[in-house]
């Protein structure tokens, strides 16, 4: 189930946000059943992407219930020169705080299931995104509670990467005036770029 959405006259409109929800719904059921042994592909196109780039600050997450698990690619990074720092969920209506990971670093539980590490809060120069939608368009669906967006609002110089199974592709995704587009969109069958 997703979170109940309350939209305000200066976010989302009413038609929006009720479309939005209806699509998390697909999307999560798309998710759910895909086939994960293809996930992989996913993490080969982001270590291509972001091996040039390295060393830099770089956001991943620790995964959801479903969602492609970037905890292999968080330890190749490491070992590659990267400082990873990993979200944790402040309440809603703030932007993520993004803590410093290391193989080593104890693992909090925080809000919505999510879990942050216990490391000093640091930006990064790259987020790596993740989404339950996207379009080609580079608008990214999330699970609605606006977290990203706020974050890329407040970080405008970062490289957003958004990544997900191809199979979460959407025609078109409707947008509000908070929505950024990704810089990036990573599959498992190709790499969209957006600048
Ligand atoms: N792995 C991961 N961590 C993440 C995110 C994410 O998308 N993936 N976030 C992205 O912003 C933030 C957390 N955002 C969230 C916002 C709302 C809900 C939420 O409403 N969850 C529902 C269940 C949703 C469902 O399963 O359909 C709930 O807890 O009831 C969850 C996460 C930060 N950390
Ligand atoms: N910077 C912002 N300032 C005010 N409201 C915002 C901002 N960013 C997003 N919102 C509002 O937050 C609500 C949730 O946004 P949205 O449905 O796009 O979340 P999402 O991107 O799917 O979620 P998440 O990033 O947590 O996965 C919307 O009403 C949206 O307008």
């Amino acid at each position: 189930m997703v979170a109940p959405h309350i939209s305000s006259p200066q976010g989302d409109s009413p038609a929006v946000a009720a479309r939005k929800k209806e699509l998390r719904q697909h999307c999560m059921a798309t998710l759910k059943a895909r086939d994960e042994a293809l996930d992989s592909g996913i993490l080969t196109h982001l270590h291509t992407m972001l091996y040039p780039q390295l060393p830099a600050v770089v956001a991943g997450v620790w995964p959801l219930p479903h969602e492609v698990n970037l905890c292999p690619l968080c330890h190749i990074l490491v070992d590659a020169g990267a400082t990873m720092v990993l979200p944790e969920t402040p309440p809603r209506g703030q932007p993520l705080i993004f803590r410093r990971w290391t193989p080593d670093t104890p693992m909090m539980q925080g809000r919505f299931g999510t879990e942050f590490p216990a490391g000093p809060v640091l930006q990064p120069a790259i987020i790596l995104v993740p989404l339950l939608g996207f379009d080609r368009t580079g608008n990214r669906l999330g699970y609605g509670g606006g977290y990203y967006d706020r974050t890329l609002a407040a970080l405008p110089d970062a490289l957003s990467i958004g990544y997900a199974p191809s199979c979460q592709e959407l025609d078109s995704l409707p947008t509000g005036p908070y929505d950024r587009p990704l810089s990036c969109i990573v599959t498992e069958k190709e790499i969209l770029r957006f600048d």
